[in-house]
């Protein structure tokens, strides 16, 4: 069935999350053929034009496996050890069944304290966004080895809505054991009714979910739910559906009704808008040249040192700045590359000469045009 509800995703940056039930069928080790046609599938979809990052759990659940654990450990070092064995079945298993297909993947590893932190927050997301370049699979898990009770994730829901948000994806996707979302647990109420559309963030469908269904999935809808209201903060729709359905992703990207799809309230870059505004101060300004402040302003480029002239204030790399016309106006603000220090000695410098004057390079732009809100 084709719908006339703009789901079609064909060209567009998607996060793909598999739960630990479909990766290891419920536990009882890594399901190849499973892995395999998402592989095919995800093939398809970057001949397509898609980007892809896949956030896959399983580890514990595949770890618990070969360690020949029958009941799940409750203490934390034990699943964290448990991880650790799991996370290389997982990957090896990626490993094979993307190669088929002429794709490379890679492993990245994140915790939550890499995402509150602005500067890791923006290493990681340049290192996606360079691995999406090279049209590699990024597959993301929590790095469970270091994590604690505070700061884990916790269930790869979350992580998948927080990834989604940075690198900007169009939508997540989010394969589960179940066709979608039931106005009640289908395994508490068979008869239950299947939500097609609804808008991420209505605080009804908290109440429409249950917990997780299998003894080696963790969050159940419920985390699904609070993902999506988390992943439309960017401007990113969410579809919740059955990793078992044939081509589901291919036939999500050509805009088929497949799952329950959960769109965001406002696009992405409203979202975006209302992020930079709402959540960060201005720690610092840039005085531009005439050049850079009609190129941000008409031509919807990205901030070069070459068009810096001077800067204020004692900001880090990824601090918001603001962005100072010749006379004196405020014309955009965004995320800055490189922290004060550093702009002071690049600045009125091609980006060709970053490398030399400070040793590195981050990114060839000061504040590149996603990370940019310009005034109107
Ligand atoms: N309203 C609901 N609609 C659909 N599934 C629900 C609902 N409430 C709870 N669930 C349960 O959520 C489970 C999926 O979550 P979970 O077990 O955490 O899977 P995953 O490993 O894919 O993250 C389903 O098997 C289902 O029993
Ligand atoms: N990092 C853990 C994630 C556990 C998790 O979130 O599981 P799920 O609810 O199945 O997505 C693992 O790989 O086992």
């Amino acid at each position: 069935m084709m719908t006339s509800n703009n789901r079609a995703l064909a060209g567009k940056r998607i996060v793909v999350k598999v739960g630990s039930s479909l990766v290891t069928k419920f536990g009882q080790g890594v399901d190849m053929g499973a892995i395999g046609a998402w592989a095919k599938q995800i093939a398809q979809l970057k001949q397509q034009g898609c980007e892809v990052v896949l956030v896959s759990s399983g580890a514990i659940a595949e770890g618990l496996k070969r360690l020949g654990w029958v009941k799940r450990p409750s203490e934390i070092h034990a699943l964290q050890a448990a991880a650790a064995v799991g996370q290389m079945g997982l990957i090896h298993a990626y490993e094979v069944s993307f190669a088929q297909y002429g794709l490379v993947c890679a492993q990245v590893l994140l915790t939550h304290a890499d995402l509150a932190d602005r500067e890791r927050y923006l290493n990681a997301r340049s290192t996606l966004f360079s691995l999406l370049e090279h049209q590699v699979v990024p597959i993301i898990n929590e790095n469970d080895t270091v994590v604690t009770d505070e700061i884990r994730f916790g269930d790869n829901d979350t992580l998948g809505a927080l990834v989604t948000n940075l690198v900007e994806a169009d939508a997540l996707v989010i394969l589960t054991d179940q066709k979608g979302l039931y106005r009640e647990d289908p395994r508490k109420n068979p008869e239950a009714e299947f939500v097609h559309l609804e808008t991420a963030g209505n605080p009804e469908l908290e109440k429409m979910a249950g917990g997780a269904g299998s003894a080696v999935g963790t969050g159940g809808m419920l985390t699904k739910i609070l993902a999506a209201k988390r992943a439309a903060r960017s401007g990113a729709a969410t579809v919740i559906a059955s990793g078992h359905e044939p081509d589901v992703l291919v036939r999500l990207i050509a805009g088929e009704s497949v799952g329950t799809f959960l769109k965001a309230p406002v696009g992405r870059l409203v979202a975006r808008k209302q992020w930079l505004a709402d959540h960060l101060k201005v720690k610092g300004t840039l005085l531009l040249d005439a050049g850079a402040a009609e190129a941000l302003r008409t031509k919807k480029g990205s901030l070069l040192p070459i068009g810096v002239v001077s800067c204020e204030g004692r900001f880090q790399r990824g601090e918001l700045v603001a962005c100072m016309s010749p006379d004196g106006r405020e014309i955009a603000r965004g995320l800055v590359n490189y922290a004060a220090g550093e702009v002071a000695k690049i600045a009125r410098h091609p980006s060709s000469e970053i490398g030399s004057i400070l040793g590195y390079q981050d990114e060839p732009e000061l504040i590149h045009r996603d990370n940019m809100v310009v005034m109107s």
